[in-house]
């Protein structure tokens, strides 16, 4: 069998969308916007415990999607990002092609001001997030919901109650942990990074909105 530390052609391509060259782009991006953190038929995975903003092509791991089979491991060996059985959830249970997790702080003061769940309404950033598993869009109007789960340990010790909040909340494309932060799926990359970016700006504002008691009706 094939060392999975010598498969290098999995991480070497001229394409800059390709997961090798893209990957460590956004890590740099989500790095700066004090994020950090995030990851066919394959699925190319952040190495865990390092200093994102610095990865490259060749520090990633590639595991094929219906085997789990390593594909591909860095050399010197280090571990997969903590945070693939979660990514997996969004993978498996949504069929969704990119699931970013980020420590915003953001994100992590929404779960400390909301209870069970994070909810947001006549805002226009609301539009920028869909409803999973439909073709359409949140309106104006309409009430976006997050469920909060609690943080446990370790990473890998969320993924039931991460896969429970995504049964109860089907057309969800996140899920909030408690003083951690959060997942945000999207059946492409692109779409996982916009919608990253509208729940971030709609997690701040609701924050604002409280500490400043500002009334809605
Ligand atoms: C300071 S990070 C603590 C563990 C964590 O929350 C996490 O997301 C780890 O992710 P990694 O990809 O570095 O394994
Ligand atoms: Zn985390």
């Amino acid at each position: 069998m094939e060392s999975v530390e010598n498969q290098d052609h999995l991480v070497v391509s001229s394409e800059a969308n390709h997961p090798a060259n893209l990957i460590p782009e956004l890590c740099s991006l989500f790095y700066t916007l004090g994020w950090v953190t995030g990851t066919g038929e394959l699925v190319y995975i952040a190495p865990s415990g390092v200093q994102k903003e610095r990865i490259l092509p060749k520090d990633l791991f590639v595991m094929d999607r219906s085997s789990l089979k390593l594909l591909r491991s860095p050399n010197p060996p280090i571990k997969p990002s903590a945070c693939t059985p979660l990514f997996f959830n969004a993978y498996n249970m949504r069929n969704s092609g990119a699931c970013i997790h980020s420590h915003s702080q953001n994100a992590v003061l929404a779960t400390m001001v909301f209870d069970k769940e994070f909810t947001i309404s006549h805002q226009e950033m609301i539009k920028g997030i869909k409803r999973d598993g439909t073709d359409t869009y949140l309106s104006f109007f309409d009430t976006l919901v997050v469920p909060i789960i609690e943080n446990t340990a370790l990473e890998q010790d969320l993924t039931s109650s991460m896969a429970q909040a995504m049964k109860d909340y089907p057309e969800s494309c996140a899920v909030l942990v408690r003083n951690h932060g959060v997942y945000v799926w999207g059946e492409t990359w692109q779409k996982a990074k916009t919608m990253s970016e509208c729940y971030d700006y709609l997690f701040e504002l609701a924050v604002k909105i409280r500490a400043m008691r500002i009334n809605q009706n």
